[in-house]
């Protein structure tokens, strides 16, 4: 296509933008988790919780702006005083940022968004969740697995909706060597909001 492209052009400009906006975001941990969970689900009590006890170790909190678990996590990550930003994505159905986000940006290309969490998170801490989430724990320990970025910790919460992953992960992948030990290692595994926390917060001592 012709038009392909003059679409570098938007692509580009959606980086500046958001290098530009996010520049002078502090320590930050993003959080990921299912767009589709309700208010009173387990997940989204979890998500409110570590949003806040985030803030309380001096964090912002940066998730996809949407509904289900990010809503949760910029909810708990508001109401305990801290930035609460919201990396929204525009999709074909009305999607608008929640209302617990005190700074949003929204993105047109799920790729550039996704570098945004990258680049502006020193953690990630990822709820129960789908397709989405999938994609965006997956891409950062491939980036990690070919050193195209520093390892960071990546805290999976929720051990009855990630157990039988990691299981399958060890099971399968390990044994057949499609990975090694030291990519399973990036991953830990808790329901407890006080371990995940003090990992981000001992990898932030390593980061200074
Ligand atoms: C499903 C509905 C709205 C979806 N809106 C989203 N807004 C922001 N970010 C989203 C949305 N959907 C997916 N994401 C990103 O992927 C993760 C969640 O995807 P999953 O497939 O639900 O696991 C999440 O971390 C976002 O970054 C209508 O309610």
């Amino acid at each position: 296509m012709h038009t392909d492209p003059w679409r570098v052009m938007k692509i580009q400009a959606e980086f500046v933008e958001g290098f530009n906006d996010l520049a002078e975001v502090g320590p930050a941990i993003s959080v990921f988790g299912s767009a589709r969970i309700a208010d009173h689900h387990p997940a989204y009590d979890i998500g409110v919780r570590v949003g806040a006890a985030l803030v309380e170790a001096g964090f912002a909190v940066i998730t996809g702006g949407g509904p289900g678990a990010m809503e949760a996590a910029n909810k708990g990550a508001m109401e305990a005083g801290g930035e609460s930003i919201g990396l929204g994505i525009e999709l074909p159905w009305e999607t608008r940022l929640n209302d617990y986000v005190t700074f949003g940006l929204n993105f047109r290309y799920f790729f550039v968004r996704k570098m945004m969490f990258v680049k502006y998170s020193q953690g990630y801490v990822v709820l129960p969740g789908g397709l989405g989430t999938l994609d965006e724990l997956f891409e950062a320990m491939t980036l990690a697995q070919t050193l195209k970025i520093t390892q960071f910790p990546i805290v999976l919460m929720g051990v009855e909706h990630w157990q039988g992953l990691i299981d399958w992960m060890q099971g399968t992948m390990l044994e057949d060597a499609r990975i090694q030990r030291t990519d399973l290692d990036m991953l830990t595994l808790t329901d407890d909001v006080d371990e995940a926390v003090a990992l981000m917060v001992a990898a932030r001592g390593r980061h200074r």
